[in-house]
């Protein structure tokens, strides 16, 4: 019964998620004919989301019963290892109640881990991010952070655990339960260690092309280049120019990216990634080939993206000063575990972590 409520929450949100791209589309178009369409699907997505919220509510009482029944269990459990997999569970449904309960959280990894064969590259892992911090992940080389964002963007499925993330509508789901291809329509993107471009076509372009998941029309009606395609491109142009202009680009629009400064690179993928309006944006080692001009500069750009766009932002990144210096909280990892977490400044005067991390400084 669980997974079959699970289903229809993320049926119903994803059907609600390509009726709101619809409603972009109409709002941008700017003209009064299609305010009578726009009512009518926001009256869809209102009865979607009726449908989404009853089946949350649904998830939440049957979380609600686990929880009781996993703690019945475990007052009479005898085994050793039974026992520890029950305090396991129960803590795993304990978050994700209080992911539902608890506002202030967008996103909860619940002991979350990933083997590789013999290798725990995450060893029970649990920690939140709130609305519309930037949080940063730190630790050394291969002690598991790339590893944690390909869990919680469905690239690797965890061996165990939860990543409970809320979205707009304040329903919580686990990731888990969705497929990489899926997770973006949640709000999440991601950037990865390398820049990631198509050098082939101009800036602008390779915005458009980042964009081609928000057309709402179908292959066939682009097949034939109804005006629709047109009117779509154009309102995507627009917001595309508008996203340049705010990070401070838009004089590259025209230009083809290859060879251009590495952190003016770096811009245009960020700029790319907010094509897709997200909520959530997964950073990894933004800094990474930037000089110290460079990194300065992208500090001041992901401090803007967060404040513009009102988006929550997670990073991994090595360069000690741009974490501690843009980060709202921070989250330190040694060996797939959490060693501590809490603002730059615990952070800096955790004695474990200045072992571990900063050599002792
Ligand atoms: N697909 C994979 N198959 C096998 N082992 C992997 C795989 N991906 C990562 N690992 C291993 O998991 C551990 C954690 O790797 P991960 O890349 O997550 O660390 P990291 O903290 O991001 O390191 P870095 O800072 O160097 O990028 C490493 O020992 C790595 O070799």
């Amino acid at each position: 019964m669980e997974q079959l409520n699970v289903k229809l929450l993320t049926h119903y949100t994803h059907k609600m998620a390509k009726i709101e791209k619809k409603i972009q589309f109409y709002r941008a178009y700017g003209n009064e004919k299609y305010k009578p369409m726009i009512e009518k699907l926001e009256k869809k997505v209102e009865a979607l989301n009726e449908k989404a919220t009853l089946y949350s509510g649904k998830i939440k009482v049957e979380n609600e019963t686990k929880l009781v029944e996993i703690q019945k269990r475990l007052e009479t459990e005898t085994d050793v290892n039974r026992k520890k997999e029950l305090e396991v569970s129960l803590s795993i449904a304990k978050d994700k109640e209080d992911a539902i309960t608890n506002e202030e959280h967008i996103l909860s990894l619940s002991h979350l881990s990933m083997r590789f064969g013999g290798l725990k590259a995450v060893d029970d892992l649990s920690f939140s991010v709130k609305k519309g911090e930037i949080f940063g992940l730190i630790g050394p080389n291969g002690a598991g952070k790339t590893t944690v964002f390909n869990c919680i963007t469905q690239f690797y499925k965890s061996t165990l655990g939860a990543v409970y993330y809320t979205d707009h509508h304040g329903d919580v789901h686990n990731l888990n339960d969705y497929p990489v291809h899926k997770v973006i329509d949640l709000g999440i993107a991601r950037t990865f260690q390398n820049v990631e471009l198509i050098w082939e076509l101009t800036v602008l372009d390779n915005l458009l092309v980042g964009a081609h998941s928000l057309f709402t029309v179908n292959f066939f009606e682009q097949m034939l280049h109804l005006p629709k395609l047109k009117k779509e491109e154009a309102i995507l142009r627009s917001k595309a120019e508008s996203i340049l202009t705010s990070l401070g680009i838009i004089a590259y629009k025209n230009v083809i990216p290859y060879g251009l400064p590495y952190g003016i690179l770096k811009k245009i993928e960020l700029a790319r990634v907010l094509m897709s309006d997200p909520r959530l944006i997964i950073l990894d080692e933004p800094a990474a080939g930037l000089n110290d001009t460079e990194t300065l500069e992208l500090a001041k750009t992901i401090q803007n993206i967060q404040k513009t766009f009102g988006v929550t932002i997670i990073l991994v990144e090595h360069d000690m000063e741009l974490v501690m210096g843009i980060c709202d909280r921070i989250c330190a990892m040694s060996f797939g575990q959490r060693l501590a977490i809490g603002t730059p400044t615990e952070i800096q005067s955790n004695k474990q972590v200045q072992t571990a991390y900063l050599g002792g400084e």
